[in-house]
């Protein structure tokens, strides 16, 4: 299915335009949203999560929108992973993921069975009783993504899922990612270029709110010049080329 901005802009108060006029289509299992500081990539997500409404133009997943008649549907089928998930007090890690899919609508029942799938899914299973303030920072995000996961959500957008994580907890993210676009359709928003083409089928470059370049990985390293060596060298030479700055 796809994501599709038709002509949205948008402007915090008074500031200049972050977005005018702005298209934009995601379609690709996998997708990588890149961009410098300021570049609208926070404002692209919170904007496909509902979270931000457009002043004119139109965000879409496939037939829904989150308009007022749509919003519900719209954000169960379109699930936002924050950087930080705060911990809700004295919930389990199981009980909170099944929370999620409650506030989505479902019911206490079908939440609390459907949360069991999705715990072991993103390897959470063992943490499963702990309460969830005593898990890592990137154990939570793992947590919001099983509760994405309880709730069905077919579209999950990731504000630097990577942050701050160490070696280890990155791969393991890299290695959900790799196994929820077989079912799902993931927006990552990242500084990290490691892996682009293993992880990513779309690669977006955004910058100053316009889209620079879109394409497969093949394409945007296509950009760098021939002397550039392995993948990261090259993504980091084609991305140099395409805003002037690096990642
Ligand atoms: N809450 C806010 N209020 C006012 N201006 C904001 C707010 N959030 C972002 N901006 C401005 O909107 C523009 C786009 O910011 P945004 O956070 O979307 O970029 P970004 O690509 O996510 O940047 P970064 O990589 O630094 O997170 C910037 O000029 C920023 O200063």
């Amino acid at each position: 299915m796809a994501l599709v901005f038709d002509g949205v802009s948008f402007r915090y108060g008074r500031q200049a335009p972050v977005f005018h006029t702005f298209d934009l289509t995601v379609d690709a299992p996998a997708t990588v949203l890149l961009g410098p500081n300021g570049a609208g990539k926070s404002t692209l997500m919170g904007l496909a999560a509902s979270h931000l409404r457009p002043a004119a133009g139109t965000v879409a997943f496939g037939r829904s929108r989150p308009d007022r008649r749509g919003l519900a549907g719209y954000r169960k089928k379109v699930a936002w992973i924050p950087q930080h998930i705060t911990p809700v007090p004295g919930l389990t890690v199981r009980e909170q993921i099944a929370y999620a899919g409650w506030l989505k609508g479902m019911s206490r029942a079908s939440a609390w069975e459907s949360s069991a799938a999705a715990v072991e899914r993103v390897g959470l299973g063992p943490l499963a009783g702990r309460k969830s303030h005593q898990v890592s920072g990137g154990q939570l995000r793992r947590m919001g993504i099983a509760g994405a996961l309880t709730h069905h959500s077919e579209l999950i957008l990731m504000d630097e899922p990577t942050a701050g994580l160490d070696p280890q907890q990155r791969q393991v993210f890299r290695d959900l990612v790799t196994e929820l676009s077989a079912s799902l359709q993931v927006l990552v928003s990242t500084h990290q270029t490691e892996d682009l083409s293993e992880l990513y089928q779309r690669i977006i470059v955004l910058d100053r709110g316009t889209v620079r370049f879109q394409g497969s990985p093949a394409e945007f390293h296509a950009l760098a010049p021939a002397t550039a060596a392995g993948g990261r060298e090259r993504a980091e030479a084609a991305y140099g080329r395409l805003v002037g700055q690096e990642i």
